[in-house]
């Protein structure tokens, strides 16, 4: 009895706490389906996010990472001037081997019942086939595969967003948005890391490169006239702009301390480990930091971009206007002497707050 009430008031305690819209939970006895979807906010739009399915310990975890990542879905759909809400969805369970068809047309047919306050897309643990079962029950779904009307990899789009914002923090720090003869270490090689490789390789940056897989390294660093370097000891380097392309968490107390770069500016999700404290270590060092949810919404653009009619000459548009959203947020960190995540977060709070104006007005 006791440990039900625990979990009752730890639900309820964690759901008053991001201001959550609406939030529902998917139970499906015949199919196996345990999913919550989290409607943050749906001001500027319908509720766009992915499904996650994953192994979570406890039912409360689940409910956590729901509430946490829809909550930053709002945020990155507002800087990016996009009209889209804030949503993200997770199905509790071990995607190798807990999905089937059934299950995902189950979800599917729950978010149909939402009647387009929440639209998905692919995350961790679900693929374009996924998706294409969820769209035989609803049509409020992205990303789903070519053959179906969806439109392919991201990454490009991705890295083009990077790219603009790298451009942004150069031109803030130097004067000038040109990228010639600047240096710049791109860690990862993957998907975005390769493009991104490409576009500054073409404006002729210097471009040192890092991987913990020796062979993409060796491949992307001879295609385009990069220099391959260790990762272990990226930072004894000197260059101007660091772009995490690989993992979240490398920018902390430890690297900061190494770092002689002017500018952190890459497509990694979750670049600091400590978001408030190592944001006012960057500030008080003179780094720029490119927050990575607004440079590296590319996925995002395309998604909607998909939604509006797909056009790839306006998804690269939407993709370079993230120029503009960088300079103003480097513009408010300046101007009130904080971290930009800060500036960043305070210019998406009052874009939703404008427009919820609007929209209450007749
Ligand atoms: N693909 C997109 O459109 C997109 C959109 C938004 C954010 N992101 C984020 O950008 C990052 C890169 O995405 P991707 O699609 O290119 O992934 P990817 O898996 O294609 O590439 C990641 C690369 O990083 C390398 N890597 C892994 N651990 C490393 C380490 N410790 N040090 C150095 N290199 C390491 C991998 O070997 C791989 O080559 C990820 O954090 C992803 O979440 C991607």
């Amino acid at each position: 009895m006791s440990s039900v009430r625990l979990e009752e008031s730890s639900v309820f305690s964690q759901l008053g706490l991001l201001n959550h819209q609406q939030v529902v939970f998917c139970n499906d006895e015949e199919t196996g389906l345990k999913a919550i979807i989290a409607i943050h906010n749906t001001v500027l739009g319908p509720a766009l996010g992915g499904t996650r399915m994953w192994d979570y310990a406890t039912e409360a975890e689940a409910l956590n990472d729901v509430l946490r990542l829809s909550q930053a879905m709002t945020y990155k759909a507002a800087i990016t001037g996009l009209n889209l809400g804030g949503g993200k969805a997770v199905i509790i369970g071990d995607s190798r081997k807990d999905k089937n068809e059934v299950m995902m047309r189950r979800f599917g047919r729950f978010i149909q019942n939402l009647n387009g306050a929440f639209i998905t897309t692919q995350d961790v643990g679900t693929s374009p086939k996924d998706m294409e079962y969820i769209r035989m029950e609803t049509k409020y779904v992205t990303g789903i595969p070519e053959v179906m009307g969806g439109n392919g990899d991201l990454s490009p789009v991705t890295a083009k967003g990077v790219f603009m914002g790298i451009k942004a923090c150069v031109k803030e720090m130097f004067g000038t948005d040109s990228l010639a003869g600047r240096t710049v270490a791109v860690q990862g090689t993957g998907h975005v890391g390769e493009n991104l490789v490409s576009l500054l390789r073409a404006e002729n940056a210097k471009v040192y490169v890092s991987d913990i897989n020796e062979e993409r390294l060796i491949k992307v660093a001879r295609q385009y006239g990069a220099e391959a370097v260790n990762n272990s000891r990226l930072f004894d380097i000197d260059f101007d702009i660091y772009a995490p392309c690989a993992l979240g968490s490398t920018v902390n107390s430890e690297t900061i301390a190494k770092m002689k770069c002017a500018i952190i500016a890459g497509s990694a999700n979750n670049q600091l480990a400590d978001e408030k404290a190592d944001g006012q270590l960057l500030l008080e060092k003179g780094i720029l930091y490119a927050p990575d949810y607004l440079i590296n919404a590319g996925g995002l653009i395309n998604c909607y971009s998909e939604l509006e009619g797909y056009s790839r000459k306006r998804t690269m548009q939407l993709a370079e206007n993230i120029y503009e959203a960088t300079r103003e947020v480097l513009k408010k960190s300046k101007e009130e002497e904080i971290p930009t995540y800060l500036a960043a977060n305070k210019i998406a709070e009052k874009r939703i707050a404008d427009i919820r104006k609007i929209k209450s007005s007749n």
